[in-house]
């Protein structure tokens, strides 16, 4: 039965991790472009794993506050699926992105208090799908990728969002199902959860992440 919530993960930097990624069912994986993450990889790298990414899994390129050489050339050289923007880039950025690529542009958004969700419905506007993680510490190395949840129920009772979004920060085997069940996310991002250490994903999570992701799914009714 096909999942339904969707899970990316991020991070992936060799072919055996994105295959074991495919073979346990997730809708994304994404790889990283910033040469600061220990999950950082080339184009030459990712150009070879996107090639290998089975069909109907979608590649994601994370990049931060990425210009348009940076952007021209990945684009050039991997084929992909979707952009993620992962910096502080700003609603007017993420609409020249969409329109300079013509691909799906997912715009990341940190989350700590309810002060910071405001900021969330401009982006709505322009963004094709939103990423919903954690505010990194201050004085962080990485916006991102950091193994820091955020407090999910700032999102329990939130208003309807247009854009499909996703949950990310800190989720694990162990508590995405509680953070689908309180967010009612219907996609979820990982990627610290499934690693044996930063930057070294370890498969034997990705199977256990994906069925606990969707353990309490609302069933279909078809
Ligand atoms: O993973 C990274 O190294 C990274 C670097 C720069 C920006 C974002 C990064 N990762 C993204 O962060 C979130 C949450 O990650 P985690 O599960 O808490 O480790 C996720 O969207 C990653 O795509």
């Amino acid at each position: 039965m096909k999942n339904s919530v969707s899970v990316k993960i991020c991070g992936l930097s060799s072919a055996a991790d994105v295959a074991a990624a495919a073979k346990s069912g997730v809708a994304y994986v994404g790889f990283v472009f910033f040469a600061k993450s220990p999950r950082n990889v080339s184009f030459e790298q990712a150009r070879a794993l996107a090639v290998d990414t089975p069909t109907g899994v979608a590649k994601v390129a994370l990049t931060v506050n990425a210009d348009d050489a940076f952007l021209d050339a990945l684009t050039a050289q991997v084929p992909l699926d979707m952009l993620q923007l992962h910096g502080s880039e700003t609603p007017e950025r993420v609409s020249q992105v969409k329109t300079r690529y013509g691909l799906p542009v997912m715009k990341a958004l940190g989350v700590s208090d309810a002060s910071d969700l405001p900021a969330i419905d401009q982006y709505s506007a322009v963004a094709d799908q939103l990423l919903i993680d954690a505010k990194p510490p201050k004085g962080a190395d990485l916006p991102g990728g950091n193994g820091l949840a955020f407090d999910w129920q700032l999102l329990a009772d939130r208003k309807y969002w247009t854009r499909p979004w996703m949950l990310a920060g800190g989720l694990t085997a162990e508590n995405v199902a509680d953070a689908v069940r309180l967010t009612r996310a219907r996609q979820v991002d990982v990627s610290s959860g499934v690693e044996s250490q930063p930057g070294t994903k370890d498969a034997r999570l990705f199977d256990a992440f994906v069925k606990a992701a969707n353990k309490q799914s609302i069933p279909s009714l078809l």
